[in-house]
Order: C-alpha cells, then structure tokens, then sequence
C-alpha cells in the first residue's frame, strides 16, 4: 500500500517505478480511500498499541494506493526494498529513506508473511480484479 502522505505528495508514480525496477510485477492496483472504521481493521494487530487511533486517523486521511505484487520471495524482498519502520533508521536505496516523513507517515506498507498477503489482497480486490 502507498499510505496517504506518499500519494498526496505526488510520489505514488515515483514508488511504483522503485517497486517495478527490484523486480516485482503488480496484479491489481487500485486508488482509494479508507474510513478510520476500515483502517482500524486493517490495522487491528495493533489495536493495544499507544499509537493505534493516530494510526487509524492518518490512515484515514487521504487516498491511499493498494497493489498486489508478484515475484519469487516478494515479501522478504518488499520488507527490504521498503527499509524499516522509522525512516531515520531505514537504509539509503529504500522507498521510505527516499519517500517517508516519520515513522507514522512512512509513505508505504509492506505485508509481513505470505498468509497475510493473501488476506491484505483479499481486503482491497476481489479475486477477479486479482487475477485478471
Ligand atoms: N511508534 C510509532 N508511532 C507512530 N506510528 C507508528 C509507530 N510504530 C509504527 N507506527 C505506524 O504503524 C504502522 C505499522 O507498524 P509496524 O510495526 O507493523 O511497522 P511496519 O511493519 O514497518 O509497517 P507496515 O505494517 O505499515 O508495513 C507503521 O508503518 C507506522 O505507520
């Protein structure tokens, strides 16, 4: 997902490009939004976390890009085009060293293991719009 800030700063074009060039093919793309109700679904893992309802509200606050990708070993190597949670300490080469502005506004998300890629794809496209 490109997260609000990165597409209200014009970036999701620049993103993609980072994202096609490390090799990843994109199965369904969509612009949308999320209302505070879904982003809080979509980021229930951390509902007891401190940080949880800024989260939910940044989430909600602008467009958001959701994407599937493809590739041999694509989350591992998605972690680490997008570099770490906290731009300050993500590496030099990856999208939120370039892109994010804090380490809530990050500019993208990246699924953590295969089963909840499948599950985060299922939350934004339906199968028809995945594999077409
Ligand atoms: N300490 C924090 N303060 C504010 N927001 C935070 C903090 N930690 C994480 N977040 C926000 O919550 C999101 C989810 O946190 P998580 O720990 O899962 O990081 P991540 O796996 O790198 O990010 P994502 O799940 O978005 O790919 C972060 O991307 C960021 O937007």
């Amino acid at each position: 997902m490109i997260k609000p800030d990165a597409v209200a700063d014009g970036n999701s074009g620049a993103i993609l490009k980072m994202i096609e060039e490390a090799g990843f093919r994109i199965v369904a793309l969509k612009l949308t939004s999320l209302s505070e109700e879904r982003a809080g679904q979509f980021y229930e893992v951390h509902k007891e976390r401190p940080f949880y309802n800024d989260l939910k509200r940044y989430m909600s606050s602008g467009r958001i890009m959701a994407a599937v990708l493809e590739k041999e070993n694509a989350v591992a190597d998605f972690r680490k085009l997008i570099g770490a949670t906290n731009p300050a300490q993500a590496e030099e080469g990856t999208i939120r060293k370039k892109f994010a502005k804090s380490i809530e506004a990050n500019a993208v998300h990246g699924s953590d293991s295969d089963e909840n890629a499948q599950l985060e794809g299922s939350f934004f496209f339906s199968g028809l719009e995945m594999y077409a």
